[in-house]
């Protein structure tokens, strides 16, 4: 890329050149042609203007094209670079933005640095070096004239400076009411179904309307702006024009100057102010580009929440031996934790149901094992070994995750379900989706695998789609599976049917399962309870067995309903025998029951020592508060 700007920059400046050859030779034929009116001096001249004119054409052609190709590449590679940037970041940074205003970001304002430090700093240096050319060649006509032209020169700065500032403001104005209305269109589209179905329609366009009503201001700010700049620029320029032309004819009737020499000088200038008056421009430009420029840094600055470690190392497929030992946690700028002193482990094989309340932290004990944040407190293991001493990448191989929203890709079924595992073959698409039960309603769709889903998935039904991502992490095949409500708001049946195609999944993998719903788990369940984190500093840990599934109820036997217990990792150990649930609460299955209450460790009760990255043991000792033994990479803002 810099080498195409660099062509571009060599290529305009011979165009510029042969423009200050061509102007020379018009003066000379003047004088040596016209004035004299001899034809015959008229041929050689003629020729070499013809030739600079060829010349002049060629090269300014070759210096655009590498300009512009130049200019393609790097927004390329910035949108690239940028986009990879926001793929580093925890999920939430986009879900807090209007998605809208990101794609905007992400679109128009890169471009509009594109123009700032690609494209923008060619036409800086070729203009710079025209104004340089055409001044010198002024020079060498007449130097006193020229500095009579170089004085006149700061008017035309000081009006770009003037509107330069105002531009900005209205730039940045425009840029912000431009995502305000794309985060309107893609709220409106996206919501579609909602929008109909309750009767927003008006409301939805009036939204539209007022956003666009501010973008107009803004657009119209900088009309105004960019409309009287000219004018007022031509003004200055036709003062000066006739300043020198005045001095010019003075100076040609005391025979001081010729007339080809005065017209040269004057042609001079008329390439010399427009590329003055187009500095100026570009300093309008710059304003505007600087406006969106702001807008893509300030995505930059944010860093991912989590880096790798540097001595960081891959794991190969896990066993699948997941760990919560004291996990305390709160979300960045949230004083008040939402997880403390979380302990639990799941072996291979097993279901652990993560129940409670909405808002308790289910669903962040999903992003702790993901790694999209690290604990505040305790750690998480997976074979023993702490997460912040695996890469990233090695982790989520090992992890997959049904989400509640069902997210899928506007392509086809195939794509959709080869996107658990890229470079799968059509056997194992077929396969994964028959495990799932999606091959069934696959044969029926008009283009079979190949039949596009629309957009999000939506010419699907909501089931269907479900099923289509649990065949896309049968395909994944990762050893601990995270089910995020899986069943909500099913009716019993579905609920069944779609627990039942579950458990394929599920076997002999480790599987954490976030529910409400205690219908239809597994025999092997064991459920932990997470609790919302009180406000005092105590806090009550809660424990709930589950009987196996077809005991449950009356007929079966106090010992039968003996929960299996969870293993629990600190202060709190397995409960006195069971009660039976009291009142057959959430359908039947094995009531909440609280085990234990224990004091929230201070800091000096968790800081037992550092486990180091070679550590494999599951029950060895918790490290200090953040503090996992690995190195933390620096996560530098922006330089992921
Ligand atoms: N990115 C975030 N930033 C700040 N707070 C958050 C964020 N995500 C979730 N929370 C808060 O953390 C708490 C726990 O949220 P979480 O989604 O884990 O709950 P949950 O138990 O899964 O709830 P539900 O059962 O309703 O899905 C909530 O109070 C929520 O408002």
């Amino acid at each position: 890329m810099r080498k195409l700007f660099a062509a571009g920059v060599v290529f305009a400046i011979l165009a510029a050149l042969c423009e200050v050859a061509a102007i020379r030779l018009f003066g000379h034929i003047t004088d040596e042609v016209l004035t004299t009116r001899d034809l015959g001096a008229f041929w050689a001249p003629a020729i070499w203007w013809l030739g600079l004119a060829a010349l002049a054409g060629v090269t300014s052609f070759a210096g655009a094209y590498a300009t512009a190709l130049g200019a393609e590449r790097f927004l390329l590679a910035l949108r690239d670079r940028v986009y990879a940037h926001v793929q580093t970041l925890a999920p939430d940074f986009s879900e807090k933005r209007r998605l809208g205003d990101l794609m905007a970001r992400l679109t128009d304002d890169i471009e509009a640095i594109e123009e700032l430090v690609g494209s923008g700093l060619v036409k800086i240096i070729t203009t710079v070096a025209g104004v340089i050319f055409f001044a010198g060649a002024a020079f060498v006509i007449r130097w006193d004239l020229a500095l009579l032209t170089m004085a006149l020169i700061p008017l035309f700065l000081v009006v770009s400076k003037v509107f330069a500032g105002r531009f900005r403001s209205a730039a940045a104005l425009e840029r912000a009411s431009n995502g305000a209305m794309n985060s309107v269109l893609e709220e409106g589209l996206a919501n579609q179904p909602l929008v109909q179905a309750y009767n927003r329609q008006d409301a939805e366009s009036r939204r539209l309307h007022n956003e666009g009503r501010g973008w107009l201001s803004a657009n119209m700010a900088q009309a105004w702006l960019a409309g009287l700049y000219s004018p007022v620029v031509q003004l200055i320029e036709t003062v000066c024009l006739i300043v020198i032309l005045g001095f010019g004819a003075w100076e040609i009737a005391a025979g001081r100057l010729t007339l080809g020499g005065l017209l040269a000088f004057a042609a001079y200038l008329a390439l010399l102010y427009p590329a003055v008056q187009s500095l100026g421009e570009l300093a309008l430009t710059v304003s505007e580009a600087a406006a969106g420029s702001d807008r893509v840094i300030e995505i930059l600055r944010n860093g991912p929440a989590v880096t790798d470690a540097r001595d960081a190392g891959p794991t190969g497929r896990s066993q699948g031996r997941v760990a919560f030992e004291r996990v305390g946690f709160a979300y960045p700028g949230r004083g008040r934790p939402v997880l403390r002193d979380l302990s639990f482990t799941a072996e291979p094989g097993d279901v652990v149901v993560l129940a409670g309340p909405s808002g308790a932290g289910k669903s962040t004990v999903a992003k702790l094992l993901l790694r999209f944040y690290d604990p505040d407190e305790g750690r998480i293991l997976l074979d023993g070994t702490d997460l912040r001493c695996l890469t990233r990448e090695s982790l989520r191989d090992n992890v997959t995750i049904l989400h509640q929203e069902t997210m899928l890709f506007s392509g086809s079924v195939r794509d959709n379900i080869a996107y658990g595992r890229p470079g799968a073959s059509l056997d194992e698409v077929i396969r994964a989706a028959e495990a799932a039960g999606v091959h069934d309603f696959v044969k029926l769709l008009p283009q079979g695998y190949d039949t596009r889903v629309g957009q999000r998935g939506r010419l699907l039904s909501g089931g269907q789609r479900q099923r289509v991502a649990i065949a896309r992490a049968i395909l994944r095949d990762s050893p601990v599976l995270v089910l995020d409500e899986p069943t909500a708001g099913l009716d019993d049946a579905t609920a069944a049917q779609v627990m039942r195609v579950l458990e394929r999944l599920m076997a002999g993998r480790t599987t954490l399962l976030i529910t409400h719903d205690l219908r239809h788990l597994p025999d092997r369940a064991r459920v932990v309870a997470v609790e919302p984190v009180p406000r005092e500093e105590r806090i009550r840990l809660k424990r709930v067995g589950m009987p196996p599934r077809g005991l449950r109820g009356p007929r079966a036997s106090a010992s039968d309903r003996a929960p299996v217990l969870d293993r629990v990792s600190g202060t709190v150990r397995a409960p006195a025998p069971a009660r039976a649930p009291a009142s057959g609460r959430a359908a039947g299955a094995g009531a909440e029951r609280v085990i234990g209450t224990v004091p929230v460790p201070g800091r000096s009760a968790v800081s037992g020592g550092s486990s180091g990255c070679s550590s494999k043991s599951g029950r060895s000792p918790v490290p200090p508060a953040g503090g996992a033994g690995c190195e933390e990479a620096p996560a530098s803002p922006g330089s992921s």
